[in-house]
């Protein structure tokens, strides 16, 4: 199975400091919702794995987080590809879950749901407690240098960590090699 797990803040989307608190904040990065289009209609599929200590914070609400990934299908439905699966995780650091990343809870789920061998599987961030996450299960760690990429590179990486640009020189790669 061609399956491809995505970070959101920093991946897909422009990341703050300040979290991505509504839909207009929700700002794509360049090229990265084609990119996601281009590898679903090449049979990719596609899950996101996104921690949103912001909903527990209280800087935004369900209803729009959940907007905003509406706002994600929409945009690539118009290109002509889907997102499978979104998961979110939807604690603060200090609340104990197991979904939190580093902890790879969400990633473990999406290997259930897709009933998938994680192993090799790349995983997609821009900061190194997304690669840790992936790196649990066995995943392929691969850093993007958009969002916290450039402050994630200036840390030791894990061993075997690949390195691009943007989301967009991810796809080009994996359509070029599959
Ligand atoms: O990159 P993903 O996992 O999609 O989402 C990250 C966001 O949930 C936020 O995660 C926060 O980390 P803390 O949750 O406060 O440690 C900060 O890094 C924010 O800048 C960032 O927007
Ligand atoms: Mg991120
Ligand atoms: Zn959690």
């Amino acid at each position: 199975m061609k399956l491809l797990i995505l970070d959101r803040d920093g991946v897909i989307n422009q990341d703050s400091d300040d979290y991505i608190k509504s839909v207009a904040e929700w700002l794509p990065l360049p090229g990265a919702v084609e990119a996601i289009a281009a590898l679903s209609k090449a049979g990719w599929t596609i899950a996101v794995a996104t921690n949103q200590s912001g909903l527990a914070r209280g800087y935004f609400d369900l209803a729009t987080l959940e907007a905003m990934h509406v706002e994600l299908q929409r945009l690539v439905g118009e290109h002509g590809g889907r997102v499978d699966a979104i998961h979110y995780c939807p604690h603060g650091p200090d609340d104990d879950c197991t979904c939190r990343k580093p902890l790879p809870g969400m990633i473990e789920a999406i290997g259930r749901q897709f009933d998938a061998d994680l192993r090799g599987v790349w995983l997609v961030g821009d900061s190194l407690r997304d690669l840790e996450a992936g790196l649990a299960v066995g995943c392929q760690p691969v850093l993007v240098k958009t969002g916290k990429g450039e402050r994630s590179l200036a840390k030791p990486l894990p061993a075997g960590t690949l390195v691009f640009d943007d989301l967009a020189a991810v796809a080009r790669h994996l359509l070029q090699n599959s």
